[in-house]
């Protein structure tokens, strides 16, 4: 198969949202939880898309649609066209908004070769995606909050690279601007999803707070990833199927029979279980050792005022979990990550801002643990972005950092599909442990 070639930049533009006469909508003030999450920096993902032709029949019949349309969807989503900023009138209030002069960065570059490749399962180099993704950079009073790369592959395939910052929204809402995009690409008007909501109304506020100025990190989290491209790392992509999720959810559910336990065991709570026993098998951390795992759980619904799904902004909380490294790599491994997982789940029960008061020194405290994060949901349906040529072959997070997993929907049917990233030596172990777990599973 042919390896990637240089990525060459063709033309960078800016997108104004279509906004006709309207004036600016109001800026939005960040909640408790768009200041909680501006640490974690931006995200990134890559959609891939085949399209066997060159790039002059590319920027004739595509890129002004994919251009119009993103206007379009910036009109809904006009936060993501803007800034960052405090508040000229209370400088303990940061904001995100649009002032109606601002712009998002839209880049269109080529590369020769390594479409394939590159859209492929198996390690490949996190440089190399990392090229296909924009990398703008906080400066001063300028901190973009999206960006857009878009690389043409030549008569092979296009990528879409969509750069948002943590501190405008969560994956929920990056994957309904990115779904409204499409479908605005594919039917020349948004068709769907719904809505965005921005009233801020119902989120509460229970540690008070409003500004990024006392958040240490934040100001580096906007440019941290383009000063850190990553050299030594490989990043691939592992896939669970409809047979392996039964079987993984029998065995767990009949050794919580033996137990006597009892909890929801969903094809999270055993992907997650099975990714952390895996990884953990890699890293070959000490026995006696606690390990870490973080994950985020959507809070929309689980607010003492549940908001709707087309709610914009950040809603989620971290949710910790710890399990004994001797526990994880043991015989029953699986089933312990699964029940510590599955009743970090069931206590969302009792509300997402359960313990609220202890978040943020849990959060640093696991943070210092190297814990195992997780991205991405199955729920987000990435597979169903559609532009008018076709679901994408393949949907991937970029990832520059080990530990940090993600996780979507399979495109190929039932089953999940989970991304990583390594050092080449310890992906071997890594695949290595993950395909023979899975044969080890009982019927
Ligand atoms: C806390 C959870 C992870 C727990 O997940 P679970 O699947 O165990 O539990 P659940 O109650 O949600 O679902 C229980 C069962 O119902 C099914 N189910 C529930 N809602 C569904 C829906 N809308 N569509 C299809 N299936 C659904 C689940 O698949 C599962 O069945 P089955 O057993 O068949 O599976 C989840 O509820 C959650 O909040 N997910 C969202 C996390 C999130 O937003 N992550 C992104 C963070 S931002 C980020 O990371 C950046 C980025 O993404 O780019």
């Amino acid at each position: 198969m042919e390896s990637a070639g240089e990525v060459r930049v063709l033309e960078q533009s800016r997108i104004f949202p279509t906004m006709g006469s309207a004036a600016a909508p109001p800026s939005l003030p960040l909640t408790f939880f768009d200041v909680l999450w501006s640490t974690a920096g931006p995200f990134r993902r890559l959609f891939f898309y085949e399209f066997p032709h060159p790039t002059a029949v590319f920027a004739d019949s595509v890129l002004p649609k994919l251009k119009s349309s993103l206007s379009l969807a910036l009109a809904r989503f006009y936060p993501l066209a803007g800034n960052l900023r405090c508040s000229v009138s209370h400088d303990d209030v940061s904001e995100v908004g649009w002032t109606g002069g601002e712009s998002l960065s839209f880049v269109l570059a080529e590369c020769d070769s390594g479409f394939h490749e590159l859209s492929g399962d198996y390690a490949r180099d996190v440089y190399k995606l990392q090229r296909l993704a924009p990398r703008p950079i906080w400066s001063g009073a300028a901190k973009p909050l999206s960006a857009v790369q878009v690389t043409v592959f030549p008569d092979q395939g296009f990528t879409v690279g969509v750069w948002v910052h943590h501190v405008a929204c969560d994956g929920s809402s990056f994957t309904r601007f990115v779904k409204s995009w499409a479908s605005a690409c594919r039917a020349g008007e948004i068709v769907e999803p719904a809505a965005p909501l921005f009233d801020r109304t119902a989120i509460p506020n229970p540690l008070q707070l409003r500004s990024v100025n006392f958040i240490p990190g934040y100001e580096s989290s906007g440019t941290r990833e383009a000063s850190t491209l990553a050299s030594n790392l490989v990043t691939a992509t592992f896939a669970l199927g409809q047979d392996h999720l039964r079987r993984l959810k029998c065995w767990v559910m009949a050794k919580a029979g033996e137990r006597n336990t009892t909890f929801h065991c969903s094809t999270v709570v055993v992907t997650y279980a099975y990714v952390w026993v895996c990884l953990m098998k890699t890293l070959g951390d000490a026995g006696d050792e606690t390990a870490h795992f973080t994950f985020t759980a959507d809070a929309r619904g689980r607010l003492p005022s549940p908001v709707p799904e087309t709610y914009f902004g950040n809603c989620i909380v971290p949710c910790f979990v710890e399990v004994k490294v001797s526990d994880l790599v043991g015989e029953d491994g699986i089933f312990a990550a699964s029940e510590a997982i599955g009743k970090a789940i069931e206590d969302l029960k009792h509300g997402a801002l359960k313990g609220v008061h202890g978040m943020c020194e849990r959060w640093h405290h696991a943070t210092q643990k190297l814990p195992m994060t997780l991205a991405g949901s199955p729920k987000f349906k990435v597979y169903d972005t559609d532009f008018g040529w076709g679901r994408p072959v393949k949907v991937e997070i970029v990832m520059h950092r080990s530990r940090a997993v993600w996780l979507q929907e399979s495109r190929r049917g039932v089953g999940v599909e989970i991304g990583l990233s390594f050092e080449q030596h310890q992906m071997d172990v890594f695949e290595r442990h993950f395909l023979s777990g899975l044969k080890l599973l009982p019927e």
